[in-house]
């Protein structure tokens, strides 16, 4: 399928020096949720910006919908939406003026009924009247993304989306955002809250310093990146690992009364690793009291990843 947003050699120095965005290479696909995961300072927001026009890039080309978004800026710009972190302006304006607005502000006719659906959907029709300045901070994001709806874009890219929201407001806004996706929309996000991309998203982008380090299938990832960590407590201490268990990733508590295991590919080995264990441990008389096992999430792959650096990760897409 021929990606809706394709990112070559993507490259931002800003005038200070400091280059934010590295020779970024990165293609969305049409009708995906795309999470771009990455620490404070990676360059999600110059990545997003450069898209939208906020950011000028010091290199590099972005097609979307298969065209050069600097060669047809405003037509390709219109089918773009963008909610941003933070509403900078329209404070004072009443939310259904200011939402009418931003559709008017790409030129399209107005559609009452359209802007009404779009803040029904966000729980913000009773709102209507209401100054943007007097909402709460959860309603006055929901009014950024009503904003950034207004003119129907194909391709919408939230920054931040639920930061500082409580989780009840977030899980509300992902439901929102999966209807868009239902609805045909492109949706890529950027992200802290691992699990926010671990519930949402089809793929998932990491970037750390500037450099699109990995994207893959979530699932994929998990699968690929994921491990076990077990740890056996046992009745006794023991001097040594068993014969038997040489060869799996264990190691032995300077107590001896701990063996812990770390390893398997996310796929099943790693339980099939510490059930074979726990047999050879009873075969050869050694009692255990506890077993405290757990899966590697998307945040334990993601911290391994950016703080670790790459190790066993596939070149990004
Ligand atoms: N206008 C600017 N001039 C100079 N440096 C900038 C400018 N804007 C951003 N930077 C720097 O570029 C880097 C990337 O910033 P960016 O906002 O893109 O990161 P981010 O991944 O969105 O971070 P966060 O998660 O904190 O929002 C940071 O080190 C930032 O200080």
């Amino acid at each position: 399928m021929e990606p809706i947003l394709e990112i070559r050699n993507l490259t931002k120095t800003y005038k200070g020096g400091f280059t934010a965005l590295r020779n970024v290479d990165l293609d969305i696909r049409k009708g995906e949720i795309f999470a771009l995961l990455g620490p404070n300072g990676a360059g999600k927001t110059t990545l997003i910006g450069a898209v939208c026009g906020l950011v000028r890039p010091t290199g590099g080309t972005i097609r979307a919908f298969g065209e050069d978004m600097h060669a047809n800026w405003r037509t390709l710009r219109a089918r773009i939406g963008l909610v941003p972190q933070e509403l900078a302006t329209d404070m004072f304006e009443p939310v259904l003026r200011s939402v009418t607005h931003s559709r008017g502000l790409f030129g399209l006719p107005p559609d009452p009924a359209r802007i009404e659906g779009i803040l029904k959907s966000l729980s913000l029709w009773d709102k209507r009247e209401v100054q943007i300045r007097a909402l709460s901070g959860g309603m006055k994001r929901r009014v950024l993304i009503a904003k950034a709806m207004a003119h129907e874009p194909e391709l919408l890219f939230l920054d931040e989306p639920t930061a500082g929201v409580d989780v009840e407001l977030r899980r509300d806004m992902w439901k929102q955002i999966a209807e868009m996706r239902e609805r045909g929309t492109t949706v890529i996000l950027t992200t802290h809250y691992i699990e926010e991309a671990e519930e949402m998203a089809d793929r998932v982008g990491i970037i750390r310093a500037g450099e699109i380090l990995m994207v893959d299938d979530k699932d994929a990832m998990m699968k690929r990146m994921g491990r076990t960590e077990a740890h056996i407590t046992l009745a006794q201490p023991i001097g040594t690992i068993p014969e038997a268990l040489s060869t799996l990733p264990l190691t032995l508590s300077d107590d001896g009364t701990t063996l812990t295991y770390r390893g398997g590919d996310g796929a099943g080995q790693g339980k099939a690793d510490v059930a074979q264990i726990t047999k050879l441990l009873t075969r050869d008389g050694i009692d255990y009291v506890a077993i405290d096992q757990h899966e590697s999430s998307l945040e334990d792959i993601f911290v391994t990843l950016v703080e670790g650096g790459l190790e066993s990760g596939s070149p990004a897409a």
